[in-house]
């Protein structure tokens, strides 16, 4: 019996039908017409009707229970893991048209106590079901019998052209629908992108979770190639061999073949010809015929950190509802839109069918949390197949997650590397340990990101909102949730930048109607947006960024020196800055020289600390390095010299284009000018640097010069004394003192040739190291702080620690 062929019968039942209950969407704003009927169900406690219930409660956020049963609504509780919704439950209520009366305002429910009047019996158990889940329209015809109607649909009036359901070409979509068809918004566009996606999905949850409780986030990430007969075993799918070869979309005839080894022969020919020429080599383009687009990869990602980890009863939402998470407040966090996690587990359902495991454990919890769900994409719930607490065998607090998904490491190699060493500079605080592991072993490889520093950022904050960042909308969500009584605290409270003698004058500048004193729940919709056009009009000041947590100058440039070790860096880091009423913070480094950096401009781009990889070319810092900023002034070529260009921004609110994040448009002015200023900066401190730089060399070419010239001049000097001595001796003396003292001691071979090139040469290295010690001192104390080092202990692999700096690298051996 299916679930819906149970709802039909159970809403046949005589006593449902005197128990009627009618339910809208809106209790508020009832739509005559489209209320459906639900029932009250009695008895649930034993059977498959109870099953049934628990298979509900297991789904179902938006139910309902009212029971005299303690003990059945615990139970119910457990299975739902969605506690809030379950209302007045463990209270014995007076009456149950109280009960119902109760429930009626959270879920906005409409029933008529009159049909209730007697209520269920005492022992009885109470389900106002969803509306989704009991919409007749959902239940299928073969359920209900062919030509009977529902027993209960209300009647909707005599209308001159009745439309019936089936007319209709309205049809609606679950979020979780929706992204499952249109997965390429959120970053999930081909398997291999899927793959990179998921990865950095689950990296910037461990992440944020471990960074939630303050904790040095240790994070290891494997991908673990799934061969198609390992695949199969695994579904429990039998391996067929081809039969009919030409069916399949890789099959070439021998022609056919014979002409794509000669072009690929070609190829390799030209190939090897640009090589020797050293010109750029073309990566070759995919011949058909070599791999078909049947032939799918799978992987599967597990994620394991140290972070915060999960309520028990949570998980089956946070990993199965689409739009659920813990991140919508107004603060600084790499996930935001609650839906990474849900398409991952989207894209394995999609192309493995597989569900997703789940294992966590906070701290102080004595047991492992495990849950292995997928979700209904239809009714976008979780989808249970297991959820227990498990014994707990070692001290370990955090989350791990493992999914198992269709992707193309081989394209996306590359891609996923550069995340992770690109999130090794943004967090240099953190240790990633990546693991790619193969059958084939030449394929597998394992890399460690150490920690370089315990220096971590701190907390961000969650804030309030500010003034000129709200709409109306918000505002009546606020006004809804808050719990100040008056006008005056409203402001005062729910709002930054608002104080107590700045919200009296807003309210007098609202009108005579307004009165600090009066209800906040009292205004009507004409007040409310009397509010807001004030907000948008009035003047606040800038909301101050002590709720944002930059990475940090410090962290930024550490980042910068491990990975690409450059000749020069410089970084800024700029002051809170607001766009749109939401705060943000510009941090820049720009580097040049170093490893694995390509001549011309390479652009680093990171938002609230994640990297971004994609739509390079629209993003703002790009264009703004491109197009913004003049290299030439700051004595920097822009085709010739290896320039790293690292921007961080972090915000309350990141203006990504789309819920993939995968760039910041160019179009906010405040960003972008922000974003140019500290380029600029950064580029005036490598500018003295460079200047400096310029000088030594030219000091040093000079010490040089006069090196080269010292013999031939002193020669020439020897030669002019000798000929003054020998005339100085033959005729009149025409020198005195000092000066024929001298050329007695030339005559006298006192003084020679050799002697002359000795002390120009001393003199010449004089001079030059008095100047080398000016420069040195002059660079030295203004430009280079001291940094503290980061010494990291030493695992069992590694009998040594290096830490470098720019000048110098140690070697400290155990
Ligand atoms: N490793 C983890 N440790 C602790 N909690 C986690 C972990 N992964 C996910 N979560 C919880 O699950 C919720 C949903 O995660 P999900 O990735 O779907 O969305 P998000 O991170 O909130 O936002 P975004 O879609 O922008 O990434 C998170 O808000 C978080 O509370």
């Amino acid at each position: 019996m299916d679930k819906y062929t149970l709802i039909y019968q159970m809403l046949q039942i005589d006593q449902i039908r005197k128990g009627k209950i009618v339910l809208s969407h809106d209790a508020r704003r009832p739509t005559t017409g489209v209320e459906q009927t639900f029932f009250v169900a009695r008895s649930l406690c034993r059977g498959p009707k109870w099953k049934f219930a628990r298979s509900l409660a297991r789904s179902s956020r938006r139910l309902l229970v009212w029971t005299w049963h303690r003990r059945l609504l615990l139970s119910l509780r457990r299975y739902s893991g969605c506690e809030p919704a379950i209302a007045n439950g463990n209270r014995r209520m007076p009456s149950p048209s109280l009960a119902l009366h109760a429930s009626r305002a959270p879920f906005g429910l409409r029933f008529s106590p009159a049909r209730i009047s007697k209520g269920p019996r005492r022992g009885s158990l109470v389900l106002l079901a969803p509306i989704e889940e009991f919409v007749f329209g959902s239940v299928p015809m073969e359920a209900r019998g062919s030509s009977e109607s529902p027993p209960d649909q209300p009647k909707r009036g005599k209308s001159k052209t009745p439309r019936k359901a089936k007319d209709s070409v309205l049809k609606q979509k679950s979020p979780a629908e929706f992204f499952a068809e249109n997965k390429n918004i959120a970053g999930f566009d081909n398997p291999g992108k899927c793959l990179y996606t998921t990865v950095r999905e689950l990296v910037e949850n461990s992440l944020d979770s471990a960074e939630s409780i303050s904790e040095l986030p240790a994070v290891e990430i494997t991908i673990e190639e799934i061969g198609k007969v390992k695949f199969n075993s695994m579904i429990g799918l039998v391996d067929r061999e081809r039969v009919d070869e030409e069916l399949y979309d890789d099959y070439e005839t021998a022609k056919a073949r014979e002409k794509r080894l000669a072009k690929a022969a070609r190829n390799q020919e030209i190939q090897a010809k640009n090589a020797a020429l050293r010109k750029k080599v073309k990566e070759p383009t995919p011949t058909k015929g070599m791999k078909g687009r049947g032939e799918a990869s799978f992987y599967r990602v597990t994620c394991k950190d140290n972070g915060r980890g999960m309520p028990h009863d949570d998980i089956p939402n946070m990993f199965g509802r689409v739009l659920s998470g813990t991140k919508y407040g107004l603060r600084q966090t790499r996930g935001k839109f609650g839906l990474g996690a849900k398409m991952a587990l989207i894209w394995s359902k999609m192309s493995t069918g597989l569900p997703i495991d789940i294992s966590s454990s906070m701290r102080g919890q004595n047991y492992v949390s495990f849950c292995r769900l997928d979700i209904d994409i239809h009714r976008n719930l979780p989808h249970i197949h297991i959820h227990e607490k498990q014994e707990k065998k070692e001290e370990w607090h955090g989350a791990e997650i493992q999914v198992v998904i269709e992707g193309n490491w081989t394209t996306y190699r590359s891609k996923i590397l550069h995340y992770m060493r690109q999130m090794a500079v943004i967090t240099p605080y953190a240790q990633f340990v990546f693991k790619f592991v193969s059958d084939t072993s030449d394929k597998s490889m394992t890399i460690k990101f150490a920690r370089r520093t315990d220096v971590m950022p701190p907390v961000p904050l969650e804030t309030k909102h500010h003034p000129s960042s709200v709409d109306l909308l918000l505002i009546k969500r606020l006004i809804t949730e808050t719990s100040k009584q008056n006008l005056l605290q409203f402001l005062q409270h729910e709002f930054v930048n608002i104080s107590k003698a700045h919200a009296e004058r807003l309210i007098g500048e609202m009108g005579p109607e307004f009165q600090p004193k009066m209800l906040i729940k009292s205004l009507t919709d004409q007040q409310i947006v009397r509010i807001h056009q004030l907000f948008r009009q009035a003047k606040f000041e800038d909301p101050v960024g002590d709720c944002l947590s930059p990475a940090g100058e410090y962290n930024l440039r550490l980042g910068i020196i491990k990975e690409l070790h450059p000749d020069m860096v410089a970084t800024y880091s700029g002051s809170a800055q607001v766009f749109e009423g939401h705060p943000f913070i510009v941090e820049a480094g720009v580097s040049l020289g170093g490893k694995d950096v390509k001549q011309g401009l390479n652009v680093f781009r990171f938002a609230n600390r994640i990297p971004l990889l994609f739509e390079q070319g629209a993003d703002v810092v790009t264009r703004t390095a491109l197009k913004r900023i003049n290299w030439t002034s700051y004595k920097i070529n822009q085709m010739q010299d290896k320039i790293g260009v690292f921007v961080s921004i972090v915000s309350t609110k990141i203006p990504f284009k789309g819920t993939g994040k995968e760039y910041i448009g160019d179009d906010i002015t405040e960003i972008a000018t922000a974003v140019k200023y500290a380029i600029q900066q950064c580029c005036i401190q490598l500018k003295s640097k460079i200047v400096k730089k310029m000088q030594a060399r030219e000091q040093q070419e000079r010490k040089r010069n006069l090196s080269k010239y010292v013999p031939n001049a002193a020669g020439a000097v020897y030669d002019v004394l000798k000929e003054m001595a020998q005339s100085h001796a033959l005729k009149r003396k025409r020198y005195e003192d000092e000066d024929a003292d001298l050329l007695d001691k030339v005559s006298a071979r006192l003084i020679t040739k050799d002697m002359l090139t000795e002390k120009l040469s001393q003199h010449v290295e004089k001079v030059d190291y008095e100047m080398a010690l000016e420069f040195a001192t002059q660079r030295g104390v203004s430009e280079e702080p001291r940094e503290a080092i980061y010494i990291q202990s030493l695992d069992a692999k590694s009998d040594f620690i290096e830490f470098s700096n720019s000048i110098f690298c140690f070697r400290l051996i155990r």
